[in-house]
């Protein structure tokens, strides 16, 4: 998510921390020396492409990297793909026989990074599906044999849907499975009055802060929100 630090101002490169030399270090030190070879290729092929501040950032991707490798993942869902930073960082982290079902409707973007992915020899992990993801979702959920059938979901598209992924990942994730939002704090603009907020952002705003209040209300689910990246929340079903 960008960084909106005044009404004209607009900048990815700062995350959600208080400087931009700061988020700057963080990278600098302890996230790009790290960053396997081809998914830093892919990042900066995405960087040309005019919505690449949609990618997953970097500092909120080697944190969901660590949480794969400890919770082995075999069977994963990701809902928005764009160029496949996230992508393919979770198929570089899930076992060699685990599996991701990568639902985005833009096929065009996945194919941008699609060579890359080849390259990285993971492309055997992954099943694109090119849709809108709620329809891909019910339809797995017509098979009572995939409930609880996924250990692991990450979520990173449109913010308006998010609770309508929730409820249904809320049944094909496993009890003890793991779901992960991105953007949860959405540039900051979630303790920004509305009109103070960008109004291209006001609907993710929105949509953010009622997913929020409803993901801490939620007792099917363990919560923490973490500030890296643009705020995600890892969510562990416990019912
Ligand atoms: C923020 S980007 C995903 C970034 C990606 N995780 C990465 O690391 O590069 C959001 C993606 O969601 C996709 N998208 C938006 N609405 C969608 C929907 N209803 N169903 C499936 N995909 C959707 C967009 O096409 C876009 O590629
Ligand atoms: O600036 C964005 C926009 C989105 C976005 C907008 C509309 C959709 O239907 C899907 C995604 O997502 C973003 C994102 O996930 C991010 O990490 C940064 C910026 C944006």
């Amino acid at each position: 998510m960008a960084n909106y630090n005044s009404q004209d101002s607009v900048t990815k490169k700062m995350g959600l921390l208080h400087t931009e030399e700061l988020y700057k270090y963080l990278l600098e030190t302890s996230v790009y020396p790290r960053e396997p070879e081809l998914l830093k290729e892919l990042r900066e092929l995405t960087a040309s492409h005019p919505l690449s501040m949609m990618s997953t950032a970097p500092d909120a991707g080697q944190f969901l990297a660590m949480l794969l490798k400890l919770i082995s993942p075999k069977s994963t869902i990701e809902v928005g793909v764009y160029t496949g930073y996230s992508l393919l960082l979770t198929a570089l982290s899930i076992p060699e026989n685990g599996k991701i079902m990568a639902i985005d409707v833009s096929r065009e973007y996945y194919e941008m990074g699609l060579p890359v992915i080849k390259r990285a020899g993971v492309e055997h992990k992954i099943d694109f599906i090119e849709s809108e993801a709620v329809p891909v979702l019910d339809q797995l959920l017509e098979h009572p044999g995939n409930e609880g059938g996924f250990d692991f979901a990450f979520v990173d598209a449109d913010k308006e849907n998010y609770w309508n992924y929730h409820e249904r990942l809320m049944k094909l994730v496993k009890v003890g499975g793991i779901v992960v939002y991105d953007n949860t704090l959405w540039g900051g603009t979630v303790i920004m009055e509305e009109e103070s907020s960008l109004e291209i952002l006001r609907p993710g705003r929105a949509a953010t802060i009622e997913l929020n209040k409803a993901l801490a209300a939620d007792p099917r689910i363990e919560i923490s929100q973490v500030p890296l990246g643009d705020g995600i929340t890892i969510c562990r079903r416990i019912h």
